[in-house]
């Protein structure tokens, strides 16, 4: 093994952790050395949250035209221009990549752009993109934060038929004739709208009972109504049993669909049914890093690794996929080497799936207070008593919050509507720093602004629910 080159740390990936991680020790005037493989900045502002919020909106503007009448307006036709729909995502790809160039420099990090291996303990071999020679390269500490993949599961047919996936679907210069989508979670429905409003057929097979398995009924059947209004076809309890033909071109899926034997043909093909963690090929045992049956990298609630002085953060830890996480993981680990003593356990999860509306969470949801028998008093309101949504003919949705049976804690809240993911907030800090519902209830909110919904969510009698 050639003399490997010393750091203070050496970053492994730099999506969301590792990049703030290279930041943050950088600006501390640590050696930092970072391997990306092909991401400037990771999933996030390349192939994931930005580029597809980006689409997203794109396909509301489109929705705009075709519901013009509504709002008085007369448009004598339109049509979407995918290449200008790319191009537009492009512009901001490049936008945010001047911005981590800029960040990655103040730092004084030193980028490599290569596929980074194991070799021993806290040793990587870096092959490097431009062919130059394999650097080997050691740090006192290591940080991993390799991400995660779209998962092609292994059905017949399916890998031959070159089924995109987010990447590619977000790389469309054309528009998909009748788009086929494994998978009613975040990605299929987010994509699902996306591309239904761009002006492709679009059929979402999922093989649970509903969408989003684990959110409310109320929730998932909320979306499908949507989705119905706008002619997406949703098929549930799909089992498949192979793929024919080739994405792109003319596929098919065949299967059954609540028992019944179907066969879906379609233009195109994605796959969005999960993410298989980026763990294989890097010799991680070389590294003395060990897995978890999922092929996830091993961590314990301080997200340390089974080598000293290697942590990993992100997605390919296990974390929950999102890069809000993937940043509270940076923030956990970035404490603790501060003396700290940050841990993953018990923090929260918020979300929020992009469809339109939107649909956002943090805490307990009724299934779960359900599965886990925890009774609770339930405040609910339609979001068309929040009067900003009369405002801007988006009255469409609910808010509801979960409040303990005998405190007035918050226990967890959930709102399908316009701009609901910007109410998570106020119920986060409530039940972060155990204050009382009405603290929030009790706040004086501009009008006529979507924010008075948290007053509005608790205007009605709470409902005990017994479980
Ligand atoms: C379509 C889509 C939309 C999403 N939208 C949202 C959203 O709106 N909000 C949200 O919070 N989350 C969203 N997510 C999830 C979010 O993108 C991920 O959870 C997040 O990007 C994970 O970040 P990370 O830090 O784990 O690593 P990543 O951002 O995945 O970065 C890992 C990096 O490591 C590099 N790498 C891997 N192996 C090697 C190697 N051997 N050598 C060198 N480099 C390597 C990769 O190229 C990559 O750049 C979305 C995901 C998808 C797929
Ligand atoms: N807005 C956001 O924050 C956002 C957006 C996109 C992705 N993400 C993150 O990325 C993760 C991955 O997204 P995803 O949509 O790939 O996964 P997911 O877990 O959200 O959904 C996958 C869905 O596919 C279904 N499924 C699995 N195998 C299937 C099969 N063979 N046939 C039919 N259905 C099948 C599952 O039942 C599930 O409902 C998300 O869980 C989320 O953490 C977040």
């Amino acid at each position: 093994m050639p003399e490997p080159e010393v750091y203070d740390a050496v970053v492994i990936g730099s999506g969301e952790a590792g990049k703030f991680m290279c930041w943050h020790l950088g600006s501390l005037g640590q050696r930092v050395v970072v391997v990306e493989r092909r991401y400037l900045g990771g999933a996030c502002p390349n192939i994931a949250c930005l580029p597809s919020k980006n689409v997203i909106h794109t396909a509301k503007v489109a929705s705009y035209f075709r519901r013009a009448e509504e709002f008085g307006m007369r448009v004598d036709g339109f049509r979407v221009d995918m290449a200008g729909v790319h191009a537009n995502k492009q512009r901001m790809i490049e936008g945010l990549h001047a911005l981590h160039r800029s960040k990655f420099e103040a730092s004084h990090t030193t980028f490599l752009w290569g596929s980074a291996k194991f070799v021993g303990d806290r040793t990587v071999d870096v092959t490097m993109n431009d062919g130059r020679e394999t650097r080997t390269l050691r740090g006192t500490r290591v940080f991993l934060d390799i991400g995660s993949r779209a998962t092609l599961e292994p059905i017949p047919g399916l890998a031959d038929a070159k089924p995109l996936t987010h990447v590619e679907a977000l790389d469309l210069t054309i528009l998909p004739k009748h788009l086929v989508i494994l998978g009613g979670g975040y990605v299929g429905l987010e994509l699902a709208q996306a591309m239904r409003r761009l002006g492709s057929k679009v059929t979402v097979l999922e093989r649970s009972e509903r969408i989003l398995p684990r959110e409310d009924a109320d929730v998932a059947d909320g979306i499908a109504q949507v989705f119905a209004g706008e002619g997406i076809e949703i098929l549930t309890q799909a089992k498949v049993s192979r793929i024919e033909g080739r994405s792109g071109d003319a596929v098919r899926v065949v299967g059954t669909i609540a028992g019944e034997e179907r066969s879906i043909a379609g233009s195109h093909l994605l796959v969005a049914t999960g993410r298989t963690p980026n763990t294989d090929g890097l010799g991680l045992a070389k590294g003395g890093i060990a897995l978890t049956p999922n092929g996830y990298v091993k961590v314990n609630d301080r997200l340390e690794t089974t080598a000293e002085n290697v942590w990993a953060m992100g997605d390919c830890a296990g974390s929950p996929k999102f890069t809000h996480i993937s940043y509270e993981d940076f923030r956990i680990v970035r404490d603790n080497l501060d003396g700290g003593h940050r841990s993953t356990v018990g923090r929260q999860v918020p979300s929020c799936i992009f469809t339109d509306p939107e649909f956002a969470r943090v805490g307990l949801n009724e299934s779960e207070a359900r599965e886990k028998k925890i009774p609770y008093r339930l405040a609910k309101a339609p979001m068309a008593a929040v009067l900003r949504t009369r405002t801007l003919n988006e009255t469409r949705g609910f808010l509801k919050a979960l409040i303990g049976a005998k405190d007035d804690k918050v226990l967890g809240f959930t709102g399908f509507g316009w701009s609901v993911g910007e109410l998570l907030p106020p119920f986060q800090l409530a039940m972060k720093h155990d204050l009382p519902y009405t603290a929030i209830d009790d706040l004086v909110v501009t009008h006529p602004t979507i924010a008075e919904g948290l007053g509005v969510v608790f205007s009605g009698k709470l409902v005990p629910i017994s479980v």
